[in-house]
């Protein structure tokens, strides 16, 4: 072979071998890396990961809950060993297109909400209580569970003053159906009569929209508030140098919006302050002013975690509280889901003994995630109830017992005064950890007064602003923590089951702006 053929060679490899390490550089360079952090760090949101233990349901975080300060022991309770799902963790409920809950025979959610506690009664529905000793799993109650199953209206006599309805069975305690035994083929065949039982199908649970984030997810809910807080004050702030009558037309922005005078007068000084000292000259300084002014004065040091964690050998016990209609029992179901979304066994008490409706409702919600329910008879003394709720709550070893209560006008001193006896009596048996008011939002300064009176009575530790979808008054929120000194920890955005979001200052105001 001659030298120029080998020096040819020579030449061609490695140019050959240039291109190969050129095209392997060109392609790592195009990548995107994509590296895997689901091991160590959090979600983008910074909130911590939760390891999902509850059979499939989806569980982010975005909610915080800690131990309330009534604690007396120490060490959290390990939340209980998933749930199987019989149709596997993706199992979905059949897409009703609606959410609501309405079960055939049973009331949906925020029915008769509106009905005045002195309004003519309805019968209640009680439901026999299940032979268990030791407190396991009870027997089927939800005549949707069983085949044949007595119609929702039968009424059976219960014992005791007090009803527990258990929630649904789990899947390994449903019993195996008997082989089915091929019958001989024949030429006219009779008409077959079942006697065998039939494949009890398990409760189809509901998915559980993701927690993380949901206020994010729900800014749109909140377009009404935009509109009259951010766009205007955005205007206002944009349109350059202001004088006094500018100042004015943003301080009757802020009133209208419901801030209250306290916090108008704190904003409006807090960004008089800073437009003087920095330097504001385009829209998107004046909306980055706007937005640290706005989530200061939220406070967002404030502890929002909703004390709904057990302790070492009971549960954690939350009161729901609030006037007529707010949306207690509805935003004890949403935060029922919520819970059970994050592993906990919860148990829920209908401490609203006069509108058997609102009990009604509420195992509805139980029903939908699998929370037993205790309730009482007609006219049972609402602190009984409870307590009871509290006492199978301990026996049974559940994380979270909330009890709703009766919708009361806070004008009603007789009301109040019960409402103060329910607290005292669930004391006698574990410390209350969270005593939650629901405030409607749309009702604007009259929640305040409404707030004042529980406070007064029961000491509340935490807000719920509900309907805040339906007002433009989003500035309540601002108004409410100032008057309060108590933190708004969750905010009602909607009929949804899932229309429940943990109140975070920081995107609270960026859906505002
Ligand atoms: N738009 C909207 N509606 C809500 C929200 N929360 C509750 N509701 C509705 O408000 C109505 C009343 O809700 P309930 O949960 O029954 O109210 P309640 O406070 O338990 O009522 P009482 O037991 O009578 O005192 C229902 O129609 C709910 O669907 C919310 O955040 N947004």
């Amino acid at each position: 072979m001659n030298t120029g053929l080998i020096i040819g060679i020579v030449v061609a490899v490695i140019v050959l071998i240039a291109l190969i390490v050129l095209g392997v550089m060109l392609s790592r360079r195009r990548r995107i890396s994509l590296s895997d952090d689901s091991g160590d760090q959090g979600p983008i949101d910074g909130t911590t990961r939760q390891v999902d233990k509850s059979g499939g349901y989806r569980a982010g975080s975005g909610f915080s809950f800690s131990q309330g300060a009534s604690a007396g022991g120490v060490g959290l309770a390990e939340p209980p060993e998933p749930v199987v799902r019989p149709g596997g963790p993706d199992q979905k409920v059949p897409d009703t297109g609606f959410e609501r809950t309405e079960v055939d025979g049973q009331p949906g959610v925020g029915d008769d909400a509106a009905v005045p506690r002195d309004s003519a009664q309805r019968g209640i529905r009680n439901v026999s209580l299940p032979d268990e000793p030791g407190g396991g799993t009870g027997t089927l109650t939800d005549p949707d569970d069983v085949v044949e199953a007595p119609a929702p209206d039968d009424v059976v006599e219960a014992p005791a003053t007090e009803t527990v309805v258990e929630p649904a069975p789990r899947p390994e305690t449903v019993a195996e159906p008997e082989p089915v035994v091929e019958p001989e083929p024949v030429v006219e065949p009779e008409p077959v009569v079942e006697t065998e039982p039939v494949e009890v199908a398990a409760p189809a649970r509901e998915e559980i929209a993701p927690t993380a984030g949901r206020l994010g997810r729900l800014r749109g809910r909140l377009s009404r508030s935009q509109g009259a807080i951010g766009k205007s004050m955005l205007g206002l702030l944009g349109a350059g140098d202001l004088d006094e009558e500018s100042w004015e037309e943003i301080e009757d922005t802020l009133l209208m919006a419901d801030l209250g005078t306290a916090s108008t007068m704190a904003v409006v000084e807090r960004l008089r302050s800073e437009l003087a000292t920095s330097n504001v000259r385009t829209a998107d300084d004046a909306r980055a002013l706007l937005r640290r002014v706005l989530v200061a004065q939220l406070r967002p040091d404030l502890d929002r975690a909703v004390h709904a964690l057990p302790h070492a050998g009971r549960p954690a016990v939350i009161l729901v509280v609030g006037v007529n209609g707010t949306g207690k029992t509805t935003t004890t179901g949403k935060l029922a889901r919520v819970l059970v979304a994050d592993g906990r066994r919860v148990l829920l008490g209908a401490a609203d003994t006069f509108r058997a409706a609102a009990a009604d409702q509420l195992q509805t919600w139980g029903e939908r995630v699998g929370a037993a329910v205790v309730r009482g008879k007609e006219q049972a003394d609402p602190a009984s109830v409870a307590f009871d709720a509290v006492a199978k709550g301990i026996d049974t070893g559940v994380d979270v017992v909330m009890i709703d209560t009766a919708g009361r006008l806070h004008t009603k001193t007789g009301l109040m005064d019960e409402l103060g006896k329910v607290k005292r009596v669930v004391e006698k048996k574990a410390p209350v950890d969270e005593v939650l008011l629901v405030l409607d939002a749309t009702v604007g300064q009259n929640g305040l007064t409404q707030a004042r009176v529980f406070a007064e009575v029961v000491d509340i530790t935490g807000v719920v602003l509900t309907k805040l979808d339906g007002t433009a008054k989003g500035g309540i929120v601002f108004h409410v923590q100032e008057e309060l000194g108590v933190p708004v920890k969750l905010v009602g955005l909607g009929e949804g089951a899932d229309d429940l979001a943990p109140f975070e200052p920081e995107a609270f105001v960026d859906a505002l702006l």
